[in-house]
């Protein structure tokens, strides 16, 4: 007889490449893999205190930091992810899980192109601290486990969205704009489905949109508000070809990439080679915008077998309208929405996806997709830090 799982109270914590606060979900997960269920009870995102995100931001940017800073910092997240928890669970049962992924603030990528045998990526906000501070079993370190058998420790949100996301006869592309951006794309839901579920980095999100407007605001604006300001521009199409000529776009998944990238340097190269066409501000960022959706399509156009009926939309970059629509004329019209009309919160998704993980290492479920990270196995993912 087949095991009946209680349903389970799981809080999601994640702070992704965009350093914007800590997405944080309470969910109510039943099921295993196949037959799993998620209930968002609640969601919010909590903002870094701004001194906090400045100093991540400038560390991701290649600053060099002592190790008693590299303690203090460590331990800073650990804290504002504590309190994340508990700010969440007011008014509900408490949990009896807490996933977090902590903060990247460094990510080298496995691959024989750059000569690298075994990934590196480095998440900051011990589970340990976090455990003790909300009294609450916390899984975190996600990534190691599959790095360790070969994979890039990222995408790793695929296997969840292939459980949550999934149809049975439509092709389905999920498209997270972050920081970063990446896809899963699934193929209807049948006969080794599995096997040919595909994932990987797409490139930018709006990491480099987002240093624009804070170059062009002088710190007073962190994004482009429903891409307004991109929208009242014109891209420049001879530089998004230029830029779209580089490396990263036709490495062959799997593959991914960060801030280590797609941060600062590239941003002022970008700049320096718009100055070259002599672009006004909202040119170079519909310019910058245009790359995001450009090198997106580029890669489903390289890269799947077949293109997508519907693409779904996750993480801030869904709610850029300006975005949004370049991305459909690219898509000769392909519909694309949101993960919410699938009834999945696209503002929470990858935080609803740790609560999953740290549930799955719970039961003992894999959590990695091999074709995804480029891992020699599947494995259960996470370390557990108890009381
Ligand atoms: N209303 C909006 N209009 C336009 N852009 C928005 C809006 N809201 C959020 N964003 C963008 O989304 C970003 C945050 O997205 P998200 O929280 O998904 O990123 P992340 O999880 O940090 O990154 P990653 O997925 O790469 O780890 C913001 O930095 C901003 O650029
Ligand atoms: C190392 C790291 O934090 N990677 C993030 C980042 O943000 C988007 C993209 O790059 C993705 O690969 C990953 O996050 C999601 C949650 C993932 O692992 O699926």
């Amino acid at each position: 007889m087949k095991e009946i799982i209680p349903p389970t109270r799981v809080i999601g914590l994640m702070s992704g490449t965009s350093v914007d606060g800590i997405d944080t979900a309470l969910v109510e997960i039943s099921g295993g893999d196949l037959d799993l269920k998620v209930e968002l009870l609640a969601g919010e995102t909590y903002p870094y205190p701004p001194q906090l995100r400045t100093k991540i931001l400038s560390i991701c940017g290649g600053e060099q930091i002592s190790m008693l800073e590299l303690a203090t910092i460590d331990d800073q997240i650990a804290t504002v992810f504590a309190q994340a928890a508990q700010h969440i669970q007011v008014g509900y049962p408490p949990a009896t899980l807490i996933g977090s992924h902590g903060q990247t603030v460094y990510h080298r990528p496995t691959g024989e192109e750059n000569h690298v045998p075994l990934g590196y990526s480095l998440q900051l906000g011990r589970g340990a601290v976090i455990a003790r501070l909300t009294g609450i079993t916390t899984v975190s370190n996600f990534r190691v486990a599959d790095i360790a058998v070969g994979g890039h420790g990222a995408p790793l949100v695929p296997r969840v969205d292939a459980f949550l996301l999934s149809h049975l006869q439509e092709v389905r592309c999920i498209q997270n704009i972050g920081g970063i951006g990446n896809v899963t794309y699934l193929p209807p839901r049948s006969d080794g489905w599995l096997d040919k579920i595909m994932g990987w980095d797409t490139g930018p999100g709006n990491s480099l949109l987002d240093l624009a407007v804070s170059h062009f605001t002088n710190g007073q604006k962190t994004y482009d508000q429903n891409g307004a300001w991109a929208a009242s521009g014109s891209p420049c199409y001879p530089l998004v070809k230029q830029w779209l000529s580089q490396d990263y776009f036709y490495l062959r998944p799997p593959k991914s990439t960060g801030r280590e990238l797609f941060g600062v340097d590239y941003f002022y190269q970008c700049l320096r080679d718009c100055n070259h066409y002599d672009l006004s501000i909202p040119d170079v960022l519909a310019t910058v915008t245009e790359l995001t959706a450009a090198s997106i399509v580029q890669s489903y156009r390289e890269f799947l077998p077949q293109m997508p009926q519907q693409v779904l939309l996750c993480g801030g970059g869904g709610r850029n309208l300006y975005l949004k629509k370049r991305l459909e004329v690219l898509l000769d019209s392909i519909p694309v929405t949101t993960t919410d009309v699938m009834g999945l919160s696209s503002a929470f998704k990858e935080a609803i996806a740790f609560a999953v993980l740290a549930y799955w290492k719970h039961l003992g479920i894999p959590g990695n997709l091999p074709v995804a990270t480029g891992a020699q196995r599947e494995v259960v993912l996470g370390e557990t830090h108890g009381l």
